[in-house]
């Protein structure tokens, strides 16, 4: 204390702004905490949760959101405080309850981090009337039949992704041992030509879904390359999508979009009081930048499209023709806001399915025999590059690794935040009062040991085939990876069509194998993004 008396006034002055500031601190979180308006105290979670979001944050932004919170439902059991007023629950029975049509629960704040428009797009809509109104005009675009008539268009990069790849594989027969294919290293060791599979799902899958989306592919599997034109966005919103007013730049669209899915969860679970001084990391920074620059592709891509008169029928054709029910259309920024999540949402969740979905076939050479002889033989008398759907849609083994990929790996693992309606909610014996977060986490009940037995962390296909009945049904209610109720995916139906043609087209074409021994390393957000999967791959003789 006499050191401080010592203190010149000035300074004397600062340290009581500083214990007034941190005083305050403590109680802003220590409050709540002793007041308990939810009841959450008794629910076990880590120690500084019981405080503030900061944890989460923190856990989301060290990517290790589906893990970290895996590894507290094995030590707490299936009810875990993971925020102040957030409480994670580990029940496939608390599925439909929190997320089913009559469950009355809706999007909980932290989506308004992924508006990226004036407008918030379908995923990202709090408000139930908007998202109804939205899903109505768009619904129709994922259909089935809508989806079917889709597939020509898909082909073609199909088509083009099996050329790159033949090319790669010829470099076996050359005298250089590595090289580049555009941005692609590759090196030929023991009769394979080995690279990162990664990147190569994404050039794929980002430009079939431009393609499906505007009419025309960014066109990185030929180039290779991540790198596409974006307009630069406009401050103030999209008034407009005439080309000429709009400054167009180059940018890497996929590590743009990496950076902002990551750290778009981050902001969506810290609090506001912390954005100040977030925004001083560079990740943080370099994922904000990203916000403007995908919006930017967006506005690119759609005037692109509008230019082109004899376009054909594409998704922003019926976003554009979409009527309200007083009959007025979407506005440009509300369908730049709907064109932008149509990629976000449809390209990396895909690439990083199919990534996956190598990992593990590479990895277990028993499963990926056991797939090739099941396509050589569905597609015996196909003279075609690229298996059509019609004649993969419904093999068993194929079916069980798609789902197993799906399970194993939950390409969306985290507990989807929504938030606890007016009157509570009872869930598993438990009362959550009005304006709790709640969520349930996809991974944990992917790979749940009580469900799924002793080896749920295992990749084991057959599992799908050889199921009891009574097993069958408690397996299926677990098994979510497109969520369930209003707000699950609506671009299942395309996801699907893509995988089975994907992972029938490379496993019949090439024989597969992974680099190392370990674990397939990913981003653990919202979508769980591969690293990296180092492939050595040759082509088969059928
Ligand atoms: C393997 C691939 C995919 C997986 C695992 C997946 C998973 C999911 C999940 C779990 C949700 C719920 C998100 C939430 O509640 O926060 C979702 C929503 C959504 N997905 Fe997918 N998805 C995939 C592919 C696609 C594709 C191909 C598209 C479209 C081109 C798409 C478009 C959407 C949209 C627009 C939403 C928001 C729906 C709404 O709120 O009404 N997804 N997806």
């Amino acid at each position: 204390m006499a050191h401080v008396l010592s203190l010149p006034v000035i300074g004397q002055d600062i340290v009581y702004l500083l214990s007034i500031v941190s005083l305050g601190a403590v109680l802003v979180h220590l409050v709540p905490y002793i007041i308990d308006p939810r009841g959450l105290r008794a629910y076990p979670g880590p120690f500084f949760a019981k405080f503030t979001d900061v944890w989460l944050s923190l856990t989301v932004f060290s990517n290790a959101w589906s893990e970290a919170v895996e590894k507290l439902h094995k030590k707490h059991g299936s009810f875990v405080r993971i925020g102040p007023n957030h409480v994670s629950i580990a029940d496939p029975a608390a599925l439909p309850l929190v997320y089913g049509h009559s469950s009355g629960a809706l999007k909980a704040p932290f989506y308004d981090a992924f508006v990226n428009f004036k407008h918030a797009s379908i995923f990202s809509t709090r408000s139930r009337a908007d998202h109804s109104r939205k899903r109505r005009i768009e619904s129709h675009m994922f259909a089935p039949k809508s989806i079917r008539a889709l597939e020509g268009t898909t082909r073609v990069h199909f088509g083009k992704f099996v050329s790159q790849w033949d090319t790669l594989c010829k470099c076996v027969e050359g005298s250089t041992t590595d090289g580049m294919m555009g941005s692609s290293k590759w090196t030929v060791k023991d009769g394979r030509v080995w690279f990162n599979s990664m990147i190569w799902f994404s050039f794929w899958s980002f430009d079939t879904i431009s393609d499906l989306a505007f009419g025309s592919p960014f066109g990185m599997i030929p180039a290779a390359k991540d790198e596409t034109w974006v307009a630069k966005y406009p401050k103030g919103g999209v008034e407009t999508f005439e080309k000429s007013s709009f400054e167009m730049e180059k940018i890497p669209v996929i590590s743009v979009l990496c950076a902002r899915v990551e750290v778009g969860p981050v902001f969506g679970f810290l609090p506001s009081r912390w954005w100040p001084l977030a925004k001083w990391h560079p990740r943080i920074r370099e994922g904000n930048g990203a916000t403007a620059k995908l919006a930017g592709l967006s506005i690119a891509s759609v005037s692109k499209r509008l230019e082109n008169p004899e376009a054909r029928e594409d998704m922003l054709q019926k976003l554009l023709e979409g009527r309200d029910e007083d009959g007025s259309p979407m506005s440009p920024d509300e369908v730049a806001a709907e064109s932008l999540t149509l990629i976000v949402a449809g390209a990396d969740t895909v690439a990083n399915t199919s990534c996956a979905a190598t990992f593990y076939l590479g990895r277990h050479l028993d499963a990926q025999a056991k797939l090739q002889a099941e396509l050589d033989e569905a597609l015996i008398d196909i003279d075609s590059d690229v298996a059509p759907y019609e004649a993969v849609k419904d093999l068993p083994y194929l079916d069980a690794v798609i789902n197993e990929v799906l399970r194993l790996h939950s390409t969306v693992g985290a507990g989807l935040p929504r938030i606890v309606p007016e009157g509570g909610m009872n869930v598993l014996g438990q009362t959550l009062k009005e304006g709790t977060w709640v969520s349930v986490p996809i991974y944990n009940v992917h790979r749940s040991t009580e469900l799924w037995g002793e080896d749920a962390g295992d990749f084991v296909p057959e599992r799908w085939i050889n199921m009891e009945a009574d097993a069958k049904v408690g397996m299926m209610q677990a098994f979510v990876p497109f969520s369930v109720g209003p707000r699950a995916c609506i671009g299942r139906n395309l996801a699907i069509m893509q995988l089975h043609i994907m992972i029938a087209t490379i496993f019949r074409r090439y024989s597969f194998v992974v680099e190392g021994d370990g674990p397939l390393l990913v981003q653990d957000s919202l979508v769980r993004k591969p690293k990296e999967c180092i492939i050595g791959i040759k082509r088969r003789a059928f």
